[in-house]
């Protein structure tokens, strides 16, 4: 069914959908703050790589970019359809038009933004983003940031999480979705 076609959701039913840069924490914070609010928790790349039986990075060097982000786009459209969840997304699942448009039908997206040298830092633990293989991360991130940043400044929220550990991470999403009205107000 076209995204169009889907009702409206008021707004404390809406999934909750972390995009950004590689690095950021979407996955990791998003796991830390479906507990919080008690929501399943649904990450894009582990559910691509559950229905391909293989790693992203195999995907990429197998069958190439574009087959990747067909897939990403099918998982995307399967938990963005289903019940309310916080989703992390990969960090090029939203310049897909369909995807953003499904977003718009159905979450509250949330931009995680940090300082490019602290994002550059925190990829460089694991080699499992193959658009950065054998890349300076910083000059890499900063390619991906000027082509991606206009797309990710459409989500609903923005939240700099530049610095601080996860939990504070989890806390400064927690106040911009009380203030969108996302959550009923803490005492
Ligand atoms: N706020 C944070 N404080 C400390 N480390 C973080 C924070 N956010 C993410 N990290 C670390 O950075 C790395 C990348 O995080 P990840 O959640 O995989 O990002 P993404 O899903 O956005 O690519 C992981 O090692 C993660 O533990
Ligand atoms: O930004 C991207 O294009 C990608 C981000 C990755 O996810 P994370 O943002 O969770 O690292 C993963 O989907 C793939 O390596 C491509
Ligand atoms: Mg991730």
């Amino acid at each position: 069914m076209p995204a169009n076609d889907l009702e409206p959701i008021p707004v404390q039913e809406r999934t909750i959908a972390l995009v950004g840069l590689m690095g950021v924490g979407k996955t990791t914070v998003g796991r830390r703050l479906a507990r919080r609010l008690g929501l399943p928790f649904a990450d894009g790349d582990v559910e691509i790589e559950a229905a391909a039986a293989m790693t992203v990075s195999d995907i990429f060097a197998r069958y190439g970019e574009s087959e990747f982000r067909a897939g990403e786009a099918r998982v995307m459209r399967r938990l963005l359809e289903g019940p309310r969840k916080v989703v992390a997304t990969g960090g090029g699942a939203m310049l897909n038009p369909e995807t953003r448009a499904l977003m718009k039908a159905r979450a509250v997206t949330v931009w995680m933004r940090a300082d490019l040298s602290i994002v550059a830092q925190r990829v460089q633990r694991r080699d499992t983003r193959p658009l950065l293989r054998g890349r300076d991360p910083l000059e890499a991130l900063g390619q991906l940031a000027e082509a991606r940043y206009p797309v990710y400044a459409g989500a609903d929220l923005v939240v700099d999480v530049t610095g601080g550990a996860h939990a504070e991470a989890v806390e400064a999403i927690m106040r911009a979705l009380e203030a969108h009205g996302v959550l009923e107000s803490r005492p």
